[in-house]
């Protein structure tokens, strides 16, 4: 299922956070979506999941206008999770994860034999067996990341958009939640999330997609994409790709511009 930007703005407080842009996430691909803090990075991704409406332009989900599509459909093709994923009421893992039925169970239903078992298998993805029982307020900021994002998978969407899904996690976390986004993207999901780590997004993503003061000034391949005037230019940093033992591409960040 594809995921479409067309001429996407948005004006937040009279300023135009996210200026006319253009992208397309197809099934069987993760892209990344990068930038500096304050590029409009999250406010784009809010327009997708429908916490934003765009001032102009249309996002479409399957060719359908997302804003036309009943918020239950939506959720059912489309799962997303927020930068810092917050928790106030006293709920366990397993209660928070089982949320992310709802679009897929009737009214009051309860759990279905099918419901459980994309339950489980969220939790699984995302190593939180042994924290099932687990009340999420006492949980960490890794472990809280972890549970939306096996919220998300238990939907079950064909779309997925992560908004710094490796934010909080230590390194192992990070790297098993990347292979798991890839893995999910070999599965034919359309993966769209956000990163920081330009090295990580390197290394999973198989498209980058640059925002800089609210425009898209760079999409492609991220050894095309990153070079060393744009990451100078946008990111401020002197850095370059090459190929390490294994002729796989890293990036080396060597300093401040
Ligand atoms: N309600 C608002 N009114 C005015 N400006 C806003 C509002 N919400 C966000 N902004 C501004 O919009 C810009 C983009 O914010 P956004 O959170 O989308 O950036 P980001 O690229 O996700 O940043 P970060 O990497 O720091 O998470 C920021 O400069 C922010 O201050």
């Amino acid at each position: 299922m594809r995921v479409e930007l067309r001429s996407v703005g948005v004006e937040l407080g009279g300023c135009a956070v996210v200026d006319g842009v253009d992208l397309e996430v197809r099934p069987g691909e993760v892209v990344g979506l990068v930038g500096p803090n304050g590029s409009g990075k999250t406010t784009l991704l809010r327009t997708l999941y429908r916490a934003l409406a765009p001032t102009t332009g249309t996002v479409l989900v399957e060719g359908h206008p997302v804003a036309s599509l009943p918020r239950r459909r939506l959720a059912q093709r489309l799962g997303a999770t927020v930068q810092e994923p917050e928790q106030r009421a006293a709920l366990r893992v397993i209660d928070v994860v089982e949320q992310g039925r709802v679009c897929h169970q009737g009214w009051l239903e309860p759990l279905r034999a099918e419901d459980r078992v994309a339950v489980a298998a969220a939790i699984a993805a995302t190593g939180l067996d042994e924290f099932r029982e687990r009340d999420v307020r006492t949980l960490s900021g890794g472990e809280r990341q972890r549970v939306a994002i096996a919220r998300a998978l238990a939907q079950q969407p064909r779309i997925l958009v992560l908004d710094e899904p490796t934010n909080h996690l230590d390194l192992r976390h990070q790297l098993a939640i990347l292979d798991l986004t890839a893995r999910l993207a070999a599965d034919g999901l359309a993966v769209l999330l956000t990163l920081h780590d330009l090295r990580l997004a390197v290394r999973y993503c198989d498209r980058l997609a640059v925002l800089s003061a609210g425009r898209l000034v760079a999409a492609g391949e991220p050894t095309e994409v990153l070079d060393t005037e744009l990451l100078a230019e946008v990111f401020g940093v002197r850095a370059e790709i090459r190929p390490n033992a294994d002729g796989e591409p890293v990036l080396d960040v060597l300093g401040l511009a």
